[in-house]
């Protein structure tokens, strides 16, 4: 039987949920800058542009980004001269940009989330109760690669990394 729950994480037992989790080591381009993940994308931004973890993080993937991320004070999000409030919707937005880049820049990426059509996506890491500081709660995390799935599914062409 066709299993119909997916999990997204570096816990999952689906090789799709562990190549479309966020921690793993997946170079993309995003406004003309290399990362290389959206995990160290995810926590560099916690830093401002002049501290010298923002660079670390960018270059970083999985639990080393996350431990870099877990030394910013969580007050706010900071891109391209700008500083965000930490947790709205514009920090989930810039989130959404680097995940759909990194997605959208793959061919194998995009098919393998083609291919969970009809499973529900969820997010959980085996890590305990989600932080409520978190940049990315699970449910935000879900409806982006949701709503990407969809998009794909419907018309590669017409998925964009800016929706
Ligand atoms: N343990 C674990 N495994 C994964 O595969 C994950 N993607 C995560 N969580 C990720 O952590 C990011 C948010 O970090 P903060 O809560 O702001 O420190 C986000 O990318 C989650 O997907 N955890």
């Amino acid at each position: 039987m066709t299993q119909k729950i997916l999990n997204i994480s570096s816990a999952s037992s689906d090789w799709r949920g562990l190549a479309l989790s966020n921690f793993v080591l997946s170079p993309f381009v995003l406004d003309g800058a290399l990362y290389a993940s959206v995990e160290g994308f995810t926590q560099g931004i916690k830093f401002a542009e002049n501290d010298i973890n923002r660079r670390a993080a960018f270059e970083s993937s999985g639990w080393p980004a996350k431990y870099l991320g877990e030394t910013a004070d969580r007050s706010g999000a900071y891109w391209q001269g700008h500083r965000i409030p930490y947790g709205s919707d514009e920090h989930h937005r810039l989130i959404e940009r680097a995940i759909r880049a990194r997605i959208l820049q793959s061919e194998g990426l995009r098919a393998a989330l083609k291919s969970t059509a009809g499973m529900t996506l969820i997010h959980e890491p085996g890590t305990g109760a989600e932080s409520p500081t978190t940049s990315l709660p699970a449910t935000v995390f879900c409806r982006i690669l949701t709503q990407l799935r969809s998009e794909l599914l419907d018309d590669v062409s017409s998925a964009m990394i800016d929706r």
